[in-house]
């Protein structure tokens, strides 16, 4: 099995699943993915200009040309028409001779949400991280597997262990899963070396370590040295170039994805690269930083764009309005400003809430009230998006055909302020209803749908929320970019 996407015409080809997709037609010339193809210059050269080089290219560079490449060059030289198509390995593709005894390091996305009591709120991406575990025990593989939980600041921390998800993989895979309370070095390899095929160990929170996202090399190496093979899963950190994602694909081969990963790209390609029309993206939640970016590039792609969560306030600080104790980016204002300014000259509708729901201290009892986005008194916060900012959201979604949303409205964890989530969830049930494709990503957005009970109303449950938003906005996700591609010419 592989994923396989044919593109057509000498467009730059960007996105995660087709970071390493070429097509050249003849006469055209076009830059892919590390390929670059002049049939103007009779030339055809694989380079990393668009910093997407594949560990598989890599190896081809290594040793100069590929018969590949040197059959690209020859039938552009001749002027032939030439489509290359080429897809990520996967999985599917290990069969049991490949895989039985081999110690298979797989990287999945395991940040599940957590009470205060450490227990799981939502296993969502737990659940979706068995087919893949399945297929790889079944075969007797010894499965090492790794994941991120939080953004742990500066090293171990009992909160962010990954001891929590044990029990409830054991209960899905129906089978005894056991935990090294490390990811690297000596305890590893003594686990791994105690292994019997179709055993699985669950390896510590790899952010334990700095290296991790910074991607260093040296610490890639020690992950992928307890290991034979690497399989990617993790969707949700797919956007994220870390060394338990990118890194350890220079030192592990085969590289190939797991079946999370390939049927998330295949379902969101799908959706998004041509979207049915009206066309919304709703961006809330708490990674202002991370994801206020992406409201640029979604403006190039969405008749309307819905801003909530903590995301608003900057916008209000921006507008020049007092948001209290509210959450804040300070080094964002000005994006925030030039992000209205762009919108209005655009002409996408740009929906920011009118009221809110104010708390006197972040807790499920604080005190409340909800008050006008320019009468948020100092010291008060605001968690919710207000009952007139809902009826507008939901009027404006109600002729929409797509519609993306990654980040709740508020702080739903809590009941005081879970109604705006809970009303948009509720919305979009019932557009699902009507044929609007509705696509809710990321680990709290999927948490609050389940918690609404309309989660199996959605067109697509998404695990990944920013990786969701990246793949939207056309850019390449690393942690696909650098895995096996398998590559068919056809002239
Ligand atoms: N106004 C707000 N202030 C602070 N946190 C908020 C606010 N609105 C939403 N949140 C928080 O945002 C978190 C989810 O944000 P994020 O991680 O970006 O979403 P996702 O996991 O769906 O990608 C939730 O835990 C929620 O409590
Ligand atoms: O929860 C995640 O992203 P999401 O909140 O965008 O869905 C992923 O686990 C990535 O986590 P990160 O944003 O700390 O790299």
């Amino acid at each position: 099995m592989m994923m396989s996407c044919r593109v057509v015409g000498g467009q730059r080809v960007r996105g995660g699943r087709r970071a390493m997709n070429a097509a050249v037609v003849g006469g055209s010339s076009a830059t892919v993915a590390g390929f670059s193809c002049s049939s103007a210059t009779s030339t055809c050269c694989v380079g990393s200009s668009q910093g997407l080089l594949s560990s598989g290219a890599s190896r081809m560079m290594g040793s100069g040309l590929s018969r590949f490449q040197r059959r690209q060059a020859n039938l552009i030289r001749r002027g032939a028409k030439l489509i290359v198509e080429a897809a990520k390995r996967s999985v599917g593709d290990l069969s049991e001779a490949d895989l039985k005894g081999k110690k298979v390091f797989v990287r999945a996305d395991l940040n599940v949400p957590l009470d205060g009591d450490c227990n799981i709120t939502d296993d969502t991406r737990i659940r979706a991280a068995v087919p893949t575990l399945k297929y790889l025990l079944d075969k007797g593989a010894k499965v090492l597997l790794t994941s991120h939980l939080g953004r742990p600041k500066d090293g171990p921390e009992d909160k962010f262990r990954l001891n929590p998800v044990v029990p409830r993989l054991s209960e899905l895979l129906g089978m005894e899963v056991g935990k090294v309370d490390d990811c690297v070095g000596a305890d590893v390899t003594a686990k791994v070396d105690a292994m019997a095929d179709g055993e699985i160990v669950v390896l510590e929170n790899v952010r334990f370590y700095k290296e991790e996202t910074k991607n260093e090399a040296g610490f890639a190496e020690k992950l992928a040295a307890n290991a034979d093979m690497f399989v990617n899963d993790a969707f949700g950190t797919a956007h994220r170039a870390h060394a338990s994602t990118e890194g350890v694909t220079k030192y592990l081969s085969p590289a190939v994805s797991g079946f999370l990963l390939q049927k998330e790209l295949d379902y969101l390609d799908g959706a998004v690269s041509d979207p049915k029309k009206p066309f919304c993206a709703i961006v809330g939640g708490s990674k202002v930083s991370s994801k206020i970016g992406v409201i640029e590039s979604l403006m190039e792609k969405c008749d309307k764009i819905i801003i909530g969560g903590g995301m608003i306030f900057t916008f209000y600080v921006a507008r020049g309005l007092s948001v209290g104790a509210s959450l804040v980016e300070e080094d964002k204002v000005e994006l925030a400003r030039d992000l209205e300014k762009k919108a209005a000259e655009m002409g996408v509708e740009f929906l920011l809430p009118t009221d809110v729901v104010l708390a006197d201290n972040f807790a499920p009892d604080a005190n409340t009230q909800t008050v006008s986005i320019d009468a948020i008194p100092d010291g008060w916060m605001g968690l919710d998006i207000g009952p007139e900012s809902l009826k507008t959201f939901q009027d404006a979604l109600g002729d929409c055909k797509t519609v993306v949303w990654n980040g709740p409205m508020g702080v739903f964890e809590f009941d005081a302020f879970a109604a705006g989530t809970v009303g948009i969830a509720d919305t979009l049930a019932e557009i699902s209803g009507k044929g609007c494709c509705t696509i809710i990503g990321g680990g709290d957005s999927v948490a609050a749908v389940e918690k609404a009970g309309v989660a199996d109303k959605m067109s697509h449950i998404s695990t990944g929320g920013g990786a969701s938003l990246e793949l939207l906005e056309g850019k390449v996700l690393p942690g696909v970019a650098a895995l096996d591609e398998t590559v068919a010419v056809s002239a």
